[in-house]
């Protein structure tokens, strides 16, 4: 097999993880591959993320280029990815997840705790403001959105020295701003942290840090060099871990912009997944646990549904938008 397409969005994190993959995949199968950018609605749409409505705005297009053969993978962030399977394609491979945790990036350096009263804090996201709201009622939530060089751009001093798009003139306005530690490791902008947020602090997002690899199901099968390569990369317990959180995400039937954190992790004989949900302004939340020793992805599945439906029997519905469709 030659020339094996790998499509992706086309933003420098999106490029540069998609990078690191196919000289992973090239390198095991024994095949050359050529990294195929795709503009996505993400890309060209403006306005709040949040009220871009639904889930899987960067992935539809993706998916369809992979659908009409346009490519022959699909690399996403598997937190941008809708829950439902689309007919005629299998995510092959989930490789090792990286740091999962959300990062404070502030002016001064200062941590979360450091912050004035009232300081001005970005994030796109219901789920970080959220909980950040829960910690610090004070703080001032400020809606963003942009990519992560463009929103580390509204923070004094975090610039750095790429020319990151301006978006709506806006620049060095805000305190702070929370980002997927994943996302500033993969663009090499660890420097600009300020704080790791601990999920005891902030759950991250169902499947922040990891990514997904998704071909078209024939191409999946092992007797085909693509599907070999594809399944070398991919790491069982991080598999694990994002089924039990996309099942608990499907299960309470949220949207991507809904306030819910999640995140799974196995540790000896045991999977482990904690979730919470909240309303908009912090002021209520339930937050649970559970464990399982049901280490196979049947397992995984089940303990997403049972932590989900315990959170919908302790009445998540009533304080949070689950759908995420308001804001
Ligand atoms: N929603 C945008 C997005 N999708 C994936 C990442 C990077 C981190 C990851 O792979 O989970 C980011 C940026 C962010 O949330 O800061």
């Amino acid at each position: 097999m030659n020339d094996v397409k790998i499509g992706t969005r086309g933003s420098k994190l999106a490029l540069s993880q998609t990078q690191q993959i196919t000289e992973k995949l090239t390198a095991v199968g024994g095949f050359t591959a050529q990294i195929v950018p795709v503009k996505t609605e993400g890309d060209v749409l403006t306005g709040p993320l949040s009220q871009m409505g639904g889930t899987g705005v960067f992935a539809a297009r993706l998916r369809a280029t992979l659908l009409d053969g346009g490519v022959d993978v699909a690399v996403h962030s598997l937190k941008d990815l809708p829950t439902a399977a689309t007919p005629g394609l299998v995510i092959a491979a989930v490789p090792v997840r990286v740091d999962a945790r959300d990062a404070l990036c502030s002016r001064e350096n200062l941590v979360l705790s450091e912050l004035a009263t009232g300081a001005r804090v970005g994030t796109g996201s219901p789920r970080r403001a959220a909980q950040l709201l829960s910690i610090r009622p004070d703080l001032v939530i400020v809606d963003i959105r942009g990519n992560v060089e463009t929103r580390l751009g509204r923070v004094p001093g975090l610039a750095g020295n790429v020319d990151a798009p301006v978006v709506e003139g806006k620049s060095g306005d805000l305190d702070a701003v929370v980002l997927a530690a994943a996302g500033l490791s993969r663009i090499g902008r660890l420097d600009a942290v300020s704080e790791f947020l601990d999920p005891d602090v902030m759950l991250p997002a169902p499947g922040q840090g990891a990514l997904a690899l998704e071909c078209r199901s024939e191409d999946a099968q092992l007797t085909n060099v693509l599907g070999q390569a594809l399944a070398a990369l991919d790491d069982h317990d991080t598999r694990l871990a994002v089924t039990a959180e996309r099942a608990l995400l499907a299960r309470l039937e949220a949207g991507c912009s809904a306030p819910v954190g999640a995140f799974a992790f196995r540790k000896g004989s045991m999977l482990y997944l904690e979730s919470v949900v909240c309303s908009l302004d912090g002021v209520h939340s339930l937050r649970l646990k559970r464990a399982t020793d049901g280490l196979t992805t049947v397992g995984a599945t089940l303990l997403g549904i049972e932590l989900a439906e315990e959170l919908l029997a302790g009445g998540v519905a009533d304080f949070a938008d689950l759908a995420g469709s308001a804001k």
